[in-house]
C-alpha cells in the first residue's frame, strides 16, 4: 500500500506546508510518480519523475539532500534534466513508514528570494520537512489500519454468515450490536426490525437479568419466542465481550430445538435404523404379527407390544418407527425399569432451570420433547409407577406436556409404543396398572409370539445370527450339525431370539471346526430336565383372561374398518350376538377410527 492512497491528503499537506514558507512543496512516491504538488507542480501531478533527479536518488538511498546551488551538485550532475533544469535550489526528506521508503517531500526554490529563503532557515526547515514527512507517513499508517479494521469487519461477518447458528451481540443493556443472516431467518426479523430490537424480545426479561448473575456465560439455556403466530423453541449459549476484565457485552447463540433433535436423531439412531426385512421368522403367527406391525406403522395410534423377554418387542417398535413417514425425526427409547421412580418423570418430561435443588442450569427437555415428530418407546411400561401412570394418562389425552417447575403446556407431536413383558391385563385387575391408560395404549396390540410356539423360526433364525457372529468374531463357521439343531429344537427358550443370539455366540467361540456340534453348545440346553420340560416355567393363563385378551386383539385389529364388528367375530369364529355380549361382559372399549 503506498502514497497513492492518502493522495489527496498528502496534497492538502503539501498546500498548507506552501502556504506557510512560501516555497513550492511537491511529494513523490517510491514508484517515482509525483502524486502531489503546489506552482507549477500541481499540473505536473501523475507524471514519472526521473530516477536520476535528486528526489529518484533520495528514493533510493533513503536520505535527504539539501542543492544550494541546483546543477552544480553531485547529484545534479547525474541528472538528464539537468540542463533543463529552472530550481534555485532544494531541500528534501524521505517519507519512511517502518524503515520502509514510501516516497520523498521536498521544497522547491524558483527564484533568487526563495533559495536565499531556504537556505538561511536550513536546520529549521531540515526539522519541519522531517516532521512533515512523519505526518504523512502516520497518515498512511492510519489508512493502513483503517483498511486492516474494515477487512477484518468484512472476515468477521463471513465466519458470522457461515455458521449455521444464530448469532447476535449485545450491548450490556442488551441492545443489539452485530447479528448473523442465520439469526435473522431464526427469528423471522429484517436487518432493520432487529437493530431496534433487545435481546431481553428474544431470551425475556427474566433470563437476561440473571444472566449477570451467571458471569454471563450459561450453556444450553432454553428460550421460546413468540411473535404473533410464529413460536420458535431452543437453546443458545453465551459468552461475555470482556478486554481486561472489563465487561463490553455478551454474545449469544441460539438453536433451533428441532435442528438439535435432528442432530441427536442422526447421531443416535441413525447408525442403528431397523427394516422389517431384519426381523428374521417365516412361520405363519410370526408373518401375520409382522404383517400388522406394517400396517400399524402407518398410523399414528398408540400401539402396546406384549411379549416375552427377547422376543424382539424393541426390534419391532424400530422397525414400526423406521417404516413410519416419522422416518426422519428422532426414535427415542426409554426403559421405564431401568430408571430409577423420582428421575423417571424429569428424563420423560423434562424439568425448568430452578425445578429442584441440583437442578441443570437452563432446564432439561425430557425424552416427549427429544422425540418430537418422532417416536418415543416406552420399554417395560408394565414398571411405570401408578403416579406417573396418571401423568402420562393426560400428557396421551391432552397431547400437552408440562415440564416439573413449568408453568406452561407444551404441546407435543410424538407417537407412542410401549412395550411389557408383563401381562399388563393381571396388572390391572391387580391395581398396579391404570386401566384407563392400559386402554390408552393398547389401541394397537402387538403380541410377538415367544420362540417355542414358532419353533419352525429356528432354522432361518440360527443362519441369520450365525452369518452376523462371523461377521463380529471374524470367523469362518458354515453351519450347525444337525444333532445339535435338534437340541435346539428340542429346548424351550425362556429368553426367546436374545437366547439363541447368545447361545449362537457361546457356540461360535467354543467351535473348533466349521461346523457346530452338540459339544460347542451351552451345557443347560444339552441338560435333558429342562429339554424334556418345555413349559415349565410358563404361567397358565385362566381361559376368561385368554378369552378377553383375544377379543380385544379382534376389536383392536378390525376397528379401522366398516364391518369390524362383524369381521372380528368371524375371525374370532363366533357369532355377531356373542362378540357383543362377550365386549359387555368383559367391559371392552370400542374405539373406532
Ligand atoms: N425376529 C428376530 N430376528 C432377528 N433378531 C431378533 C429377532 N428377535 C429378537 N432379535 C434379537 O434379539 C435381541 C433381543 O431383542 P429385543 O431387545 O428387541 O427384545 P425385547 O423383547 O425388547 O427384550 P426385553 O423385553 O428383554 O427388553 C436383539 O439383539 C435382537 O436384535
Amino acid at each position: 500500500m503506498g502514497l497513492m492512497t492518502i493522495a489527496s491528503n498528502v496534497q492538502n499537506i503539501s498546500e498548507a506546508i506552501a502556504s506557510v514558507i512560501k516555497v513550492d512543496v511537491t511529494v513523490v512516491d517510491n514508484e517515482y510518480k509525483r502524486i502531489a504538488g503546489t506552482g507549477s507542480y500541481r499540473e505536473r501531478i501523475g507524471e514519472e519523475v526521473n530516477q536520476n533527479s535528486v528526489f529518484g536518488v533520495a528514493i533510493k538511498k533513503g536520505e535527504g539532500f539539501i542543492i544550494e546551488n541546483a546543477g552544480q551538485h553531485a547529484v545534479c550532475l547525474q541528472c538528464v534534466d539537468a540542463k533543463d533544469c529552472k530550481e534555485y535550489a532544494e531541500v528534501c526528506c524521505p517519507i519512511k513508514v517502518n524503515n520502509e521508503v514510501v516516497g520523498v517531500i521536498g521544497l522547491i526554490a524558483f527564484e533568487e528570494k526563495q533559495r536565499d529563503e531556504i537556505l538561511h532557515n536550513q536546520s529549521n526547515l531540515i526539522k519541519f520537512l522531517n516532521k512533515m514527512a512523519d505526518l504523512i507517513s502516520s497518515k498512511l499508517l492510519e489508512q493502513k489500519n483503517t483498511d486492516k479494521i474494515q477487512l477484518l469487519v468484512k472476515e468477521l461477518e463471513v465466519v458470522l454468515n457461515s455458521v449455521d447458528k444464530g448469532i447476535l451481540a449485545v450491548d450490556d443493556k442488551g441492545r443489539i450490536l452485530r447479528y448473523n443472516e442465520r439469526a435473522l431467518k431464526l427469528f423471522q426479523t429484517s436487518e432493520k426490525e432487529i437493530m431496534h430490537k433487545n435481546i431481553k424480545d428474544f431470551i425475556g426479561m427474566a433470563t437476561f437479568r440473571s444472566l449477570a448473575k451467571e458471569k454471563y456465560k450459561i450453556k444450553n439455556g432454553e428460550f421460546v419466542y413468540k411473535n404473533k403466530e410464529y413460536h420458535l423453541r431452543g437453546v443458545f449459549d453465551t459468552n461475555p465481550i470482556s478486554i481486561d476484565h472489563e465487561s463490553f457485552g455478551i454474545v449469544f447463540v441460539f438453536s433451533k430445538l428441532s435442528d438439535i433433535l435432528n442432530t441427536v436423531n442422526d447421531i443416535t439412531t441413525g447408525t442403528i435404523a431397523t427394516d422389517f426385512d431384519e426381523i428374521i421368522g417365516d412361520s405363519l403367527i410370526f408373518r401375520e404379527v409382522k404383517l400388522e406391525a406394517k400396517k400399524a406403522s402407518q398410523s399414528t395410534s398408540t400401539i402396546l407390544i406384549q411379549g416375552e423377554s427377547g422376543t424382539g418387542k424393541e426390534l419391532f417398535a424400530r422397525a414400526i418407527h423406521f417404516h413410519s413417514d416419522r422416518v426422519k425425526a428422532p426414535f427415542i427409547p426409554i426403559n421405564c425399569a431401568a430408571i430409577p421412580e423420582q428421575l423417571l418423570e424429569s428424563e420423560l418430561f423434562g424439568y425448568e432451570e430452578g425445578a429442584f435443588t441440583g437442578a441443570k442450569r437452563g432446564g432439561k427437555a425430557g425424552k416427549f420433547l427429544l422425540a418430537t415428530g418422532g417416536t418415543i418407546f416406552l420399554d417395560e411400561i408394565g414398571d411405570m409407577p401408578l403416579h406417573l401412570q396418571t401423568k402420562l394418562l393426560r400428557v396421551l389425552q391432552e397431547q400437552m406436556i408440562e415440564k416439573i417447575g413449568g408453568k406452561e403446556l407444551i404441546p407435543i407431536d410424538v407417537r407412542v409404543v410401549a412395550a411389557t413383558n408383563q401381562d399388563l391385563e393381571r396388572k390391572v385387575l391387580e391395581g398396579e396398572f391404570r386401566q384407563d391408560l392400559f386402554y390408552r395404549i393398547n389401541v394397537i396390540p402387538l403380541q410377538i409370539p415367544p420362540l417355542r410356539e414358532r419353533k419352525e423360526d429356528i432354522f432361518t433364525l440360527v443362519e441369520y445370527l450365525l452369518s452376523k457372529c462371523n461377521i463380529k468374531l471374524r470367523k469362518h463357521i458354515k453351519e450347525v450339525d444337525p444333532q445339535a439343531l435338534d437340541i435346539f429344537m428340542h429346548y424351550h427358550w425362556p429368553g426367546n431370539v436374545r437366547e439363541l443370539e447368545n447361545t449362537i455366540e457361546y457356540a461360535v467361540n467354543m467351535c473348533n471346526s466349521s461346523v457346530i456340534k452338540k459339544e460347542d453348545l451351552p451345557k443347560r440346553l444339552i441338560s435333558r430336565d429342562i429339554s424334556l420340560s418345555p413349559f415349565k416355567q410358563e404361567r397358565i393363563i385362566p381361559i376368561r383372561d385368554l378369552e378377553k385378551r383375544e377379543i380385544q386383539k379382534a376389536v383392536a385389529y378390525y376397528s379401522n374398518r366398516k364391518q369390524n364388528i362383524a369381521e372380528a367375530a368371524e375371525a374370532l369364529g363366533i357369532s355377531r350376538a356373542t362378540l357383543y355380549r362377550k365386549i359387555k361382559e368383559y367391559d371392552i372399549k370400542i374405539v373406532s377410527k
